[in-house]
């Protein structure tokens, strides 16, 4: 039976080669052939089936999960994929499990802070999975302050141990993945004790957190250790087929070469040292690689969801104002959708390409790193947690978004968006506050800006050389076109950016206490944070498209992605642009109609944009936003799958309905 393609007619409106920008996408010819080649093995095989997840009870939902990981497992050994071809696996498989936090967390832990003897006698073991790991630094009373850890690792010199405590409720380990009923070992975050004192006593802490390599349970939790799960999560489904945990240790004893030593090292005496070349942030490491990951992945989720809302827009048919009766618009031709839906659309591939830019930064960082250069440590931190911040939240608010995009058929599970969004939200908090992280971001920033004149600002900062020129001259722009060019653009990001980062400095200078004024403005520290970050996603587009990119009409659909990013934001933070004195209204207004005149432009575009994200069918689990657009019939039927349609009546209706009808309440 010959399929129908509802899209066709949206699909023929291309004015640009899709095969060309499938590869711009997914990064290369390399990479799109093994995303595509892992997506479609995930998306063929019965035991990845997905649609049945948000109806399952959690004990369920849980055991489902392990089936999925032990298939993909059983698929990594069998097929002999790589590592690269298992972690895509992973992804598409699209259920958060333990192995996320094995891989990509515990294993990078052991490699960033591990001695080379400690590495060789654990990583093979983790790396064949003969032990499953996680991450265990928060505790119930100190996520954001990893400075306030309580948990104890006391050394006990007659035995070669350390002593690992949970003293108070709240130094209880909660939140780690994989922790609750998986793991079988933990890296753990303690406060290092040795002969009565706290070590490692240093300029900027009162005292430093270890990581500790521990054996958790076999089947049953080892003497000394309470384990559990922390409780049900929001949404169905969504992050509920992870186990978080929670962890207690009773003075459970573990030997001292069990004390990641990289970073610093307690001798049998318990001499405690600190390794001099190598800098304390070294133990925050890991979190700077799953914040860089996150922000390559990022991407991905935000054109997920905007892939169906924009699917959606282009089949549904509303009526016009002049007709209140024949269907004629279809919701994409609306202006105000338009206006919702392309900003998030160029906001995907926008991160795409700053997330390529920032794999290369810390690609770089850890190959210096391990020649013990800890130069660009400090831009890689700031780039990755402002960079997480940013696109995190920026998506979830367009998952959100999507979800009303698609009007009542969005709350629907079977719209994929409501799942999506539930397994979305807590990226926002997890692997560090967004807020806190932004706040790290001003940190930086202004500690460049005090800096400036005896110390060279240097990477993502560099533009702080220019403070002057930046400062003093205003916005050059007079007709709508000069706002689509990219170096005056980056010039009007890069003058928002100076600006304020120039008058929070200023104001923080009031304070006789530092961090007490850090503490007062920390709510425009974060906008100041929030420009920088702005400015480096903008530069990264601007100088994706300097680059040589093939494909018919190829360039030309990212330039007009690009000034729609960009446009976009001016539109949305004027304020900060004229109040800073960088741009007039007129100006601001001639941003505001090139930005609409950009959208028409984008318009014939859009379905193939998002065709060019290669998603299959399985990835998006959406009926709305299925590639061939047989939306209606499959909505119907998707309402009969539901198992509470199994039967007319429902569980409690004789009970609870006939009692009313027959005017028997009394009977209750
Ligand atoms: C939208 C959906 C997208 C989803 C896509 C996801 C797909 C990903 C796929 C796979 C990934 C793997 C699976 C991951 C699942 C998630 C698991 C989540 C795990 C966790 O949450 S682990 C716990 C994370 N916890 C945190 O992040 C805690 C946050 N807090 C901190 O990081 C720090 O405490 C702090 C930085 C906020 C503050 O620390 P503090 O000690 O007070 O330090 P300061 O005084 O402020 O700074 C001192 C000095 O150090 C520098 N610095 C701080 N941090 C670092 C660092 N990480 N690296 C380098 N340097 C650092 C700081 O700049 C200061 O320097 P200075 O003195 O100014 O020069
Ligand atoms: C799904 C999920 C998975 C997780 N997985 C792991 C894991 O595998 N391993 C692990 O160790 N942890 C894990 N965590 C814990 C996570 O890292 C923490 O929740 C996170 O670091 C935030 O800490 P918190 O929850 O204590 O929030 P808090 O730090 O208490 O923050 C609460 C509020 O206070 C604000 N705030 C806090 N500090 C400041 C400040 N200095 N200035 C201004 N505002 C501030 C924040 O912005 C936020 O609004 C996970 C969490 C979740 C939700």
């Amino acid at each position: 039976m010959e399929l129908v393609d509802h899209l066709r007619d949206e699909r023929n409106k291309a004015q640009f080669d899709v095969e060309a920008m499938k590869v711009v996408w997914a990064g290369s010819p390399q990479e799109l052939q093994l995303c595509d080649r892992m997506a479609n093995l995930v998306a063929n095989h019965p035991a990845f089936e997905k649609l049945k997840r948000p109806m399952l009870v959690r004990k369920e939902l849980f055991k489902n999960s392990l089936r999925k990981a032990a298939y993909a497992r059983k698929l990594v050994i069998d097929l002999g994929l790589s590592e690269e071809e298992a972690k895509w696996l992973r992804f598409y498989i699209d259920e958060p499990t333990y192995p996320d936090l094995h891989w990509g967390m515990f294993i990078p832990a052991i490699e960033g802070q591990g001695s080379e003897e400690q590495k060789e006698k654990w990583l093979p073991l983790s790396r064949n999975m003969q032990i499953i790991g996680c991450y265990a630094q928060t505790e119930m009373g100190h996520g954001s302050n990893v400075q306030g850890l309580e948990t104890t690792a006391t050394f006990d010199a007659q035995q070669d141990h350390f002593i690992i405590h949970s003293p108070t409720l709240t130094s209880t380990k909660w939140w780690p993945g994989g922790l609750g009923k998986v793991s079988t070992h933990a890296v753990v975050y303690a406060r290092l004790i040795v002969n009565g004192e706290f070590h490692g006593v240093h300029g900027w802490y009162n005292y430093y957190s270890f990581s500790f390599f521990l054996y958790l349970e076999d089947h049953s939790p080892l003497p000394g250790i309470t384990v559990g799960d922390v409780g049900l999560k929001f949404g169905n489904g969504a992050y509920n087929t992870m186990d978080n945990g929670l962890l207690r240790f009773h003075h459970v004893r573990i030997p001292r070469n069990q004390m990641l030593m990289r970073v610093s090292q307690v001798s049998r005496e318990g001499k405690y040292m600190q390794c001099d070349d190598v800098p304390r942030q070294l133990i925050y490491g890991t979190m700077v690689s799953v914040r860089q990951t996150i922000v390559a992945m990022v991407s991905r989720t935000l054109s997920r969801a905007v892939c169906i809302a924009t699917r959606y827009s282009a089949l549904r048919r509303q009526h016009s104002s002049s007709s209140l009766v024949v269907p004629c618009f279809l919701m994409i031709d609306y202006q105000s959708q338009q206006s919702r839906l392309f900003p998030l659309l160029a906001s995907a591939y926008a991160f795409k390409f700053v997330g390529e830019w920032l794999k290369w930064l810390y690609t770089d960082v850890k190959q210096r790193l391990e020649a013990n250069d800890f130069s660009t440590l400090p831009e890689a931190h700031a780039s990755t947690a402002g960079l997480k911040s940013l696109t995190t939240s920026a998506t979830v608010d367009g998952i959100e978004e999507c979800m009303k995009l698609c009007g009542g058929d969005g709350y629907l599970v079977s719209s994929g968006l409501p799942e999506l969004f539930a397994v979305s939200v807590p990226a926002c908090t997890y692997e560090g506050d967004n807020t806190v992280l932004m706040l790290q971001v001003a940190r930086f920033v202004v500690k460049t800006v005090s800096e400036v004149g005896y110390k060279e600002p240097l990477g993502t900062s560099s533009y702080i050389r220019r403070l002057n020129t930046l400062l003093h001259n205003n916005c050059l722009v007079q007709t709508g076109e000069d706002w689509v060019k990219g170096d005056r653009i980056v010039e009007a990001f890069e003058a928002r950016a100076a600006r304020m980062a120039v008058t929070c400095t200023q104001h923080l200078a009031k304070f006789q206490d530092p961090e007490q004024g850090f503490s007062e403005l920390s709510a425009d520290l974060v906008e100041v944070a929030v420009a920088h970050c702005q400015l480096i996603v903008v530069s990264k587009f601007v100088e994706k498209l300097a680059q040589d990119i093939p494909g018919k009409g190829v360039k030309e659909a990212l330039e007009v992605l690009c000034y729609v990013y960009a446009l976009f934001l001016v539109h949305k933070h004027q304020g900060d642009f004229l109040v800073t004195g960088y741009l007039t209204p007129k100006q601001a207004s001639l941003a505001n109609r090139q930005l609409r005149i950009l959208y028409s432009r984008l318009r014939p575009n859009a379905i193939a944009l998002v065709d060019a994200f290669n998603h299959t069918d399985h990835y998006l689990s959406s009926v709305v936003g299925r590639y061939d657009g047989n939306v209606y019939p499959n909505l119907y039927q998707a309402a009969f799958n539901d198992p509470f349609n199994d039967s007319h009546v429902p569980d409690g209706y004789h009970q609870y309905i006939h009692p009313i009808l027959n005017q028997t309440l009394a009977k209750l």
